[in-house]
């Protein structure tokens, strides 16, 4: 047994092959003589060239004696290898061998019938430009990052199945020599073999070339290698060519530069990745599609089929800032973004639009100033804190619990609270009044994650973070400090952040609920039994809004669905849920025989009913339907997706606006509160003689007109004072609001409960404050809810002018 382990180990693999010793001897031996004792080449692919150098001269010597055999019997006539096997010619059992070890390739490469006279693999002297690869491009699977010239950094999507930088050669037929792969070469060289000699200088770039595979090389393998994909240095900036004209430029000199990458902040570097062979740029497809952004999408595609997907993002040389987001982040935002922009399954989805949405979320993370905060938990343990403070203060010694999106974070003694982007420190942080503080690109952190960056609390300069000790904080305040984070406490899918940059008052105390809930007596039968056929499309499946004829939950909506394919409520239903709000008279009206509004009064005499306008309902598919979860007709149930933030208005107490612009139809939130009975109600708003200012309590009268007379279980009302949603902060705007409700179906057909959603009106800007319409009819003094002096600044007024049109006397 040979002593050098290397040695022992190709013995081993040749006798795992069925090859004995003796054969393996010579020819290793050669192939070390060859190869220069680089045993890289060798041991590649499992010994592949060693056991083919064997299998080689195995069958050169049964040639040879075949031949010689053939010429003592008949020196003038030729014999061909099959005739010699057909003459009975011994078995030559490592062939077989060698065609089990190969696979299909052999036998069905075009090339297969060279590999009998190619045994080993010869370089060729003439000089190849080889590209050299990187091994972690080449790992690098489905979708990486990777920093390109002139401030792009493209997001590329892989679908290489392996790279084969020696096939290529075999494909290309002038690198073949570099390869180790036996069936690259070139029957030609047979003449050459065992007598050439790798120069030392190409085996300085062969030796990165070779990639082990785990399985036989097949003629399915790809045959282009990541330069394929490698974006030229000068190509995006040129893209001119390159987009009328998907093939790839050769340089001037024609030579093969290196990437030049150049970092946003200008300073040059080399990936070390060539740009293709001459060769295989003639085969490969290289396609830019630029849509006059930023952005460019590049396909790269080989001969054999293959495509590479590669995006540039074009960072700007204003974000000098700009860091690597990681790519958990961008898929995270991406996906966000696409459940609240796309519908999935919608014909209208642009797969473009979604790459550059892509970039766009990429650029966003990477240059947030403290985008380190997205993934930052606003509570974060210093020990140098807690050293300072006296260990028996109470709120030390007791911890502090923040509700966290995605639990109970237990802040305890030793805390700090820092605040997030959406709060700026303007002057030394004494109480929390001073630290609310908006940030103007509070849109762009919508998002709270848990783990903490010891670097953000060290950096005065982070402007994002306001850092309160805690031992200034009441109770009180650190409650509000929860609230100014994420006033929903990560129940919805976005954070609502609250700022109040007018005064010190704190945000009410209430409980934030994302979903109605039944005080007590509210009667709601959810009951699947009750929806029927006509009230759900059990067969569909995907998206309903794509059916060409649309399904039995449109019949609620004469046919049509409402919202477009972007989610939008259409132009023509949403302006006659606006007419009926600006103008109820002109609508119809339902005059209750009994109201169950007067009667909850409980008064000797039941006033008369004062009418109820009979409004259009949207109607959602639901779980009984068959269709998908993103069926482009579940807008409301999917719940909040736009950025909010709740802020502080002037005279108006805390209001809603939007951080980002809203189109004309947009879903904003849906009124949630307690479900009361309109009794149930009564008795609250009497109880609290003084008149809750943050009570606001909507009725469900939407469709009382077919259901007869109420029971007073079934006529219900929505109290948000107490447990409510982000709707409870949205203030009155008499006539000209910018939001109006909608009544929308989900669960029930049953139209005493449903759920009150609130639409864009028009469009709307971001940081506009988003308002509804009450429906206050100033002049009632009966009513239990004491109108508020208005303050909502509109023209029409109603509270100024005093109209003599009196509008129901119910606020919705
Ligand atoms: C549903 S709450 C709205 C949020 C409220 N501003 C707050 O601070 O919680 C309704 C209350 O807001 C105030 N409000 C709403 N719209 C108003 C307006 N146009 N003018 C003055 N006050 C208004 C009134 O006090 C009203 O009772």
């Amino acid at each position: 047994m040979p002593t050098n382990p290397r040695v022992a180990k190709a013995f081993r693999a040749m006798r795992d092959l069925g090859i004995a010793e003796d054969k393996v001897k010579p020819v290793l031996k050669n192939l070390l003589k060859l190869y220069e004792k680089n045993w890289d080449y060798i041991e590649a692919e499992n010994y592949r060239v060693l056991a083919d150098a064997i299998f080689d001269n195995e069958e050169a010597m049964v040639n040879q004696a075949a031949q010689s055999k053939k010429k003592l019997e008949s020196p003038q006539e030729p014999v061909t290898e099959e005739e010699a096997q057909e003459q009975g010619e011994p078995a030559r059992p490592l062939k077989r061998l060698r065609l089990k070890y190969q696979g299909q390739a052999s036998e069905s490469c075009n090339n297969s019938n060279r590999l009998a006279a190619t045994p080993l693999i010869i370089p060729k002297d003439e000089p190849v430009e080889l590209p050299e690869v990187h091994p972690q491009r080449q790992l690098r699977s489905m979708v990486g990052s990777t920093p390109t010239h002139n401030g792009h950094r493209s997001i590329e999507s892989q679908h290489l199945s392996r790279t084969v930088p020696h096939q290529m050669s075999l494909r290309n037929g002038r690198m073949g020599a570099l390869s180790p792969q036996p069936a690259s070469v070139d029957k030609r060289l047979e003449s050459e073999r065992l007598s050439h000699k790798v120069s030392k200088e190409k085996t300085v770039g062969v030796q990165s070339l070779v990639q082990p595979k785990e399985e036989p090389f097949t003629c399915d393998t790809p045959v282009f290698d990541l330069p394929l994909a490698v974006i030229h240095p000068e190509t995006s900036n040129r893209g001119d060519s390159l987009r009328e004209n998907s093939s790839i430029e050769e340089p001037h000199d024609g030579s093969e530069p290196p990437l030049i990458l150049e970092h946003p902040g200008g300073k040059s570097m080399s990936d070390g990745i060539p740009s293709l062979s001459s060769e295989t740029r003639v085969n490969s497809q290289l396609s830019t599609v630029a849509d006059g952004s930023s952005s460019q999408l590049q396909v790269a595609s080989s001969p054999l089929g293959e495509v590479k997907i590669s995006l540039s993002c074009k960072i700007s040389p204003e974000r000098p800032d700009f860091h690597m987001p990681s790519l958990d982040a961008v898929v995270k935002l991406v996906e966000d973004r696409c459940l609240r922009s796309y519908k999935f399954l919608d014909p209208n989805f642009s797969v473009m639009k979604l790459m550059k949405d892509m970039c766009d979320c990429f650029l966003e993370l990477g240059t947030e100033s403290c985008s380190e905060s997205e993934g930052n938990m606003q509570v974060s343990p210093r020990n140098d804190v807690l050293e300072s403070f006296p260990s028996g203060d109470p709120l030390v010694g007791d911890g502090v619990h923040f509700h966290m999106p995605d639990g109970l974070y237990n802040a305890q003694s030793e805390t700090e609270v820092v605040f997030p982007k959406t709060l700026q420190l303007s002057t030394p942080c004494t109480g929390i009044h001073d630290c609310a503080q908006p940030h103007q690109e509070a849109s762009q952190c919508n998002r709270i994650h848990e783990d903490t960056e010891q670097k953000d609390l060290d950096d005065p300069n982070c402007r994002s973070l306001v850092v309160c000790r805690q031992h200034e904080l009441t109770p009180d305040q650190i409650r509000y400090l929860h609230d100014v984070i994420d006033i929903s406490k990560g129940q919805e899918r976005v954070v609502i952040s609250l700022v109040n940059e007018i005064n010190s008052e704190c945000p009410p105390s209430f409980h934030y609920i994302p979903q109605n809930a039944v005080f007590q007596n509210a009667y709601m039968n959810f009951s699947l039994a009750r929806i029927g056929d006509n009230n759900c499309c059990s067969t569909c499946c995907g998206d309903c809004l794509s059916l060409s004829t649309p399904c039995a939950c449109a019949h609620e909506t004469d046919g049509e669905f409402v919202y477009t394919a972007e989610g939008l409520v259409k132009e023509e239903f949403l302006n006659e849920c606006v007419s009926m709000n600006r103008k109820p008279e002109k609508h119809c009206q339902y005059f209750c025989k009994e109201c169950p509004l007067e009667r909850s009064k409980n008064e000797d005499v039941i006033e008369p009913c004062k009418g109820h306008l009979v409004r259009k309902f949207i109607k959602e598919c639901w779980w009984k339907c068959g269709c998908s979860k993103q069926c482009g007709n579940r807008v409301v149930q999917r719940g909040i997706t736009r950025n909010l933030q709740v802020f502080m208005t002037e005279g108006k107490g805390w209001g809603l606006r939007t951080l980002e612009d809203l189109p004309k139809g947009a879903f904003v939130c849906e009124y949630v509160g307690e479900v009361l009975t309109n009794a149930e109600l009564f008795d609250r708003v009497s109880r609290n003689a003084k008149g809750e200012v943050h009570s606001y309590p909507v009725l469900l009268d939407a469709d009382w007109v077919c259901e007869g007379v109420l029971k007073d279980e079934e006529a219900l009302c929505l109290d948000a004072t107490h447990y409510g949603n982000v709707a409870r902060f949205i203030n009155h705007r008499c006539f000209d609001s910018n939001m109006v409700e909608i009544p929308v179906e989900v669960e029930t057909p049953d139209h005493h409960y449903y759920h009150l959603a609130f639409f864009t009106t028009k469009k709307v800007k971001a940081m506009e404050e988003l308002t509804w319409d009450y429906g206050i009819d100033f002049d009632d003094v009966d009513h239990p809810v004491k109108a508020f002096h208005c303050q909502c600044g509109s023209k029409y007024c109603r509270n100024i002018r005093r109209p003599s049109r009196s509008r129901s006397s119910l606020r919705r």
